[in-house]
Order: structure tokens, then C-alpha cells, then sequence
């Protein structure tokens, strides 16, 4: 019996590729897809390319919708899910793609979200070294609940970690800048960023360190070992449709060699199925991830400038949201961590 899934949100973009996903996973069975403005549409004209799912349609996202159900994943706009997922059963296995449950600190969700603060979940970034060398993807085991992370937040985090973890990268004065497309920032933003306004340009937002996955980052960085980590961060959104391209630098600790790095990187991620280091002096671009729960990394050092150049491409709404909620899933519910997720992207 494969386990029932319902999918608040699901007529969103994170939703839509949690659909996708699921629709190829042999263990789960989507049984209720939730919505908004959408409920009481048909999914197919929602989302027309997920025709193995036509038979679904959209009912309101209401706490009787989704309970009795074996998973519940959260695909709603921030500070709509902590309520929601308050109405759960504690036995159901419950994913927020949304940013309710993600930070520790109180005082950092006051002052980037700022509402209601519903706590802590298991965080879903099961590749993140931890300060005492355990893999992250460990505190996920038979989890029942889990708070997926933020896109632009996996990217500079897989970037980071490793360095950090391993004393090669000083944990003060990093920098992110990111190349991001308008997906990110769900199906809503269309209403107020018309194709003429998005192509042919790039445009920073969230300049100045007021973006709200800096916290995100931060804590990260701390779990794998930054004392205190400090970071200027700038996203840029740039005309593609899916993609994060995160050019990332730190300064390098006292004699440390480009080879050192990359050989570091190598062996943190020998192991993981679903993020790849370059052979050294080769770096991502965004198309080789279209579609693929992979994150590729790219390792240099400028050696003038003191600094690592590592540069982590990824799709942000598979292994930046979906993928990374089925990848946890699967660890929690103790299924093979892969199962039902691609490595393969989609070109040209
Ligand atoms: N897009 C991305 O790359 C990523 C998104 N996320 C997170 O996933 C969540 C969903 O994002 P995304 O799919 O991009 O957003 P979308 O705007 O594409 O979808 C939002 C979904 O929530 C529903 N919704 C809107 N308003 C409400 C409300 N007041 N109450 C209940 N449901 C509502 C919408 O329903 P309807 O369409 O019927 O109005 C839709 O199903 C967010 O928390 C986002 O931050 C996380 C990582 C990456
Ligand atoms: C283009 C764009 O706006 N991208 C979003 C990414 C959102 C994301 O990663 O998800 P959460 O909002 O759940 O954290 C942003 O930068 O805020």
C-alpha cells in the first residue's frame, strides 16, 4: 500500500513540483491537492503538464481536507502554514515548504517575518555537515515533522559548509551574490512582473541585507561549525524561469591551496547522490540543473585576492523546495533517500 499524500498549495509553483515529483514515486499516492483562489478547479488546468494526475481536483485548504492522510506537504505563502500544521495529527508526517518552521530563533523571525513565531521543525537539508562531523540528513530519521529550506538558502549553505566545517574558509565576511529566477518568488509575482518588465533585464531586490534567508544561512553555518558567521547577501532575478546560479567567496585560512579546497569538497560530497563537485577549474551553470534534485558546486581559490570562488548552481523548485522535501520523506519514513527523485536534468 503506498503511503497517501495530501498537498496544501498545490496549485502553486512549489506545489506543482511536488506534484510532479510524486507522480513518479512509487511509494506515494496523492489523494487531495488543496488551494485558494483555485479550489474547486480541475488540476489539469491549473497545472497542464501533469497529465498523469487529471483526475484530481482542487478543494480548499481547510485542516478536515488534509487530515487522514499518512503526508501532509505545505506548499502555502508564509505565515499561512504554522496554524494549519497546528491542526495536524502528531502521528502524520508533515513537510512546510514554507519558511514557518525553519528558524530556531524567535527573535529572527520577528524581525525577517516578523507575525506568529510556531517554532522549530527538523530542518531538510540532509547533505549539511554538522560542527561534530555527523551528516544533517540524520536528525530527519522518523521525523513527523520537517521544514524544507529556503532555495537561495541550500545553494550558499552547500557552498559554505564544507569550507567552514573543515577550517579552510574563515567564517566572517562572506559573500553571496545570486542569479535567480522569477519562480522563485511563486505564481503570484506574475500579477506585478510583466514579461516587459523581466526580459532583457536583471534586477537586484532584497539589497542590504534585509533578505530573509540570511538568518536561514546563518544557522546553517553555525551547525556546521561558524562561531560567527557573517555574510552579505544579494539576489538578482534574472530573465529564466527556473534556476539559481550562487556565485559565492570567502576568505581562505592561512596557507591554504586551491588544490586543498577542492580535494575538501571532493570528499565532503563523494558520497551524496544529489550534489556533485566539478573536476577542478570547471564551474555550474544553471541549465545543467533544469529539472534535476542535483546541486553541482564549482571550487577555486583567487589567490590574489585571498579568497575561495565557489559556485553552486541548482533548480529552485526541486532540489531548492520539491526535490528537497521528497529527499527528506524519504529519509524520515526510512524509503531509500533517492527513491522517486531525478539526477538527470532536462536539455537543451
Ligand atoms: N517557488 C520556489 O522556488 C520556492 C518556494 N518556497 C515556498 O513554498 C511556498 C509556496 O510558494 P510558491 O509555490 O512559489 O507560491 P505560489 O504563489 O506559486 O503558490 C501559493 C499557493 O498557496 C495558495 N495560497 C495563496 N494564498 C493563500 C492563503 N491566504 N491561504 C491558503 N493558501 C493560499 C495558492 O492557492 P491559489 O493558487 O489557489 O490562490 C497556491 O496554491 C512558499 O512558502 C514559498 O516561500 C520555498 C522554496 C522555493
Ligand atoms: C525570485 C524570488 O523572489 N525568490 C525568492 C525565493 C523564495 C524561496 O526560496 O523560498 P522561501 O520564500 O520559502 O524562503 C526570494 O528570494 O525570496
Amino acid at each position: 500500500m503506498p503511503y497517501s499524500v495530501a498537498i496544501a498549495g498545490a496549485s502553486g509553483y512549489a506545489g506543482g513540483e511536488v506534484l510532479r515529483l510524486m507522480a513518479r514515486h512509487p511509494e506515494l499516492e496523492v489523494r487531495t491537492v488543496t488551494a485558494h483562489s483555485n479550489a474547486g478547479a480541475a488540476l489539469i488546468d491549473v497545472h497542464p503538464h501533469l497529465r498523469s494526475l487529471a483526475h484530481l481536483t482542487f478543494v480548499e485548504t481547510t485542516p478536515e481536507n488534509l487530515r487522514g492522510h499518512d503526508i501532509v506537504v505545505l506548499a502555502l505563502p508564509h505565515g499561512t502554514s504554522g496554524a494549519i500544521a497546528a491542526e495536524l495529527d502528531d502521528d502524520v508526517l508533515v513537510l512546510d515548504c514554507g519558511a514557518d518552521h525553519r528558524l530556531t530563533s524567535e527573535a529572527d523571525w520577528a524581525r525577517y517575518y516578523g507575525g506568529d513565531y510556531h517554532g522549530s521543525w527538523s530542518y531538510g537539508l540532509p547533505e549539511l555537515p554538522h560542527a561534530d562531523g555527523s551528516r544533517h540528513g540524520d536528525v530527519l530519521t522518523g521525523a513527523r515533522r520537517v521544514a524544507v529550506p529556503g532555495c537561495n538558502v541550500t545553494a550558499v549553505s552547500l557552498g559554505l559548509a564544507p569550507g567552514i566545517h573543515a577550517g579552510l574558509l574563515r567564517d566572517s565576511d562572506l559573500t553571496a551574490a545570486l542569479a535567480v529566477g522569477p519562480s522563485g518568488a511563486g505564481r503570484a509575482l506574475k500579477t506585478n512582473l510583466l514579461a516587459s518588465e523581466l526580459l532583457g533585464s536583471a534586477q537586484p531586490y532584497a539589497v542590504g541585507g534585509v533578505h530573509r534567508h540570511i538568518p536561514e544561512i546563518l544557522q546553517n553555518l553555525r551547525l556546521a561549525g561558524a562561531e560567527s558567521p557573517t555574510i552579505s547577501f544579494t539576489p538578482v532575478l534574472v530573465p529564466m524561469a527556473r534556476g539559481i546560479l550562487a556565485t559565492i567567496t570567502a576568505r581562505v585560512a592561512d596557507g591554504v591551496t586551491a588544490e586543498q579546497l577542492h580535494a575538501e569538497y571532493v570528499a565532503r560530497y563523494a558520497d551524496e547522490a544529489f550534489v556533485h563537485v566539478l573536476p577542478a577549474g570547471r564551474y555550474p551553470s544553471t541549465a545543467e540543473t533544469v529539472g534535476a534534485n542535483t546541486a553541482l558546486i564549482g571550487v577555486g581559490l583567487d589567490a590574489d585576492a585571498g579568497r575561495a570562488v565557489i559556485i553552486v548552481a541548482l533548480d529552485n523548485l526541486v532540489k531548492g523546495t520539491a526535490g528537497a522535501a521528497v529527499q527528506s520523506l524519504n529519509i524520515a519514513l526510512g524509503l531509500p533517500e533517492t527513491l522517486g527523485l531525478p539526477i538527470d536534468g532536462v536539455a537543451p
